[in-house]
């Protein structure tokens, strides 16, 4: 499978004034690496509030003013810089957002499905809508209704169907299961799963195990701003004996059929990140040298962990 998004060290920090003009860098993202392949779909894995959907926005280009990002984002080896983002945002690299309210309440659904085009290249938009509310089971009437007027589950596929249109490479879908019943987010599921089976790269941000489970690949799992492990799916059955960082491995047997057992304490919040590894304090194996020097993303192939332990066992 060829490679289509590489995320290189990443970190998003805010400019934050204390006490009147005095400034402060809050990191919310640190270091972060990952990558999505050609027909493969990855998840990243973490609670509310640890810059999920920051980093989707990152990709998207559509961060806020006061935001910072370092790193380097590549996408089909050519550098995603400002200027690309604006050419492929929406086209080949497209989002599902998280809320249905990114529909706009006063515009007709094909209109808005379709989007801005010119005179000449309509009937060919308007060719795809066609396709794809026929694909995803909505009915022909929908394209003249208002947003109210749909149910939640139409909203999602028209959502879907308007990521699509332009035929992305890469869709990033920002927790797309939130909030629905149990035959929706089987279905939402569903429609990922058919966009990875047609080549599309797929993002799945979510706080959703389940879900990613279902249909990942691959698992990045996020703790305190970074990623901390990038798992094998099936690295998560039978005994989660394959999964590495101590933290997945307490996430592992904190699965409801695993009994819900829980490790105590909490995630380090922004800005209180301490020096060491972000899981020292937790962590049921942890070395001297954890407490002060902070391990990288190792590379063990396909899995990636940020744990001295498997330090000899880099590639
Ligand atoms: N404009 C901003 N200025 C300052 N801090 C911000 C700004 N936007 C986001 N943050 C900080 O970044 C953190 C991460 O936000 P983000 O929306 O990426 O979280 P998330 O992982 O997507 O959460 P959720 O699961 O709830 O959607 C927030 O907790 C907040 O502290
Ligand atoms: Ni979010």
């Amino acid at each position: 499978m060829n490679e289509l998004l590489n995320v290189n060290e990443v970190s998003i920090s805010f400019r934050q004034y204390v006490q009147g003009l005095k400034q402060k860098n809050l990191e919310v993202i640190t270091d972060l690496s990952l990558d999505v392949r050609e027909g493969e779909i990855v998840a990243i894995l973490g609670s509310s509030g640890s810059g999920k959907s920051l980093l989707a926005h990152s990709i998207l280009g559509i961060l806020p003013e006061n935001a910072n990002q370092q790193g380097k984002i590549i996408y089909k080896g050519q550098l995603l810089d400002e200027e690309l983002k604006d050419k492929l945002r929406g086209d080949e690299i497209a989002l599902i957002p998280q809320s249905v309210n990114f529909l706009d309440p006063l515009m007709k659904i094909s209109d808005q499905v379709i989007g801005d085009c010119s005179e000449e290249e309509y009937p060919q938009k308007k060719k795809k809508q066609e396709e794809l509310f026929k694909q995803y089971n909505l009915d022909k009437d929908v394209e003249d209704m208002y947003p109210f007027q749909l149910s939640g589950g139409m909203a999602r596929r028209v959502l879907v169907s308007t990521a699509l249109m332009n035929n992305p490479k890469l869709v990033i879908a920002d927790e797309p299961t939130p909030g629905l019943d149990e035959k929706a987010v089987a279905e939402t599921l569903k429609h990922l799963k058919q966009m990875a089976e047609n080549g599309v790269g797929v993002l799945l941000i979510t706080h959703d195990i389940n879900a990613a489970l279902e249909v990942a690949n691959r698992i990045a799992i996020f703790y305190a701003g970074y990623v901390i492990e990038i798992a094998l799916t099936s690295d998560f059955k039978e005994d989660g004996e394959n999964l590495l960082h101590p933290y997945t491995k307490a996430l592992f047997k904190a699965l409801p059929e695993n009994g819900f057992e829980l490790t105590e304490g909490h995630q380090p919040l922004h800005g209180d990140i301490p020096e060491g590894c972000p899981y020292f304090s937790r962590c049921p194996n942890s070395l001297a040298k954890c407490e002060h020097e902070r391990p990288h993303l190792i590379n063990l192939g396909d899995k990636k962990v940020r744990c001295f332990q498997y330090e000899k066992e880099e590639l």
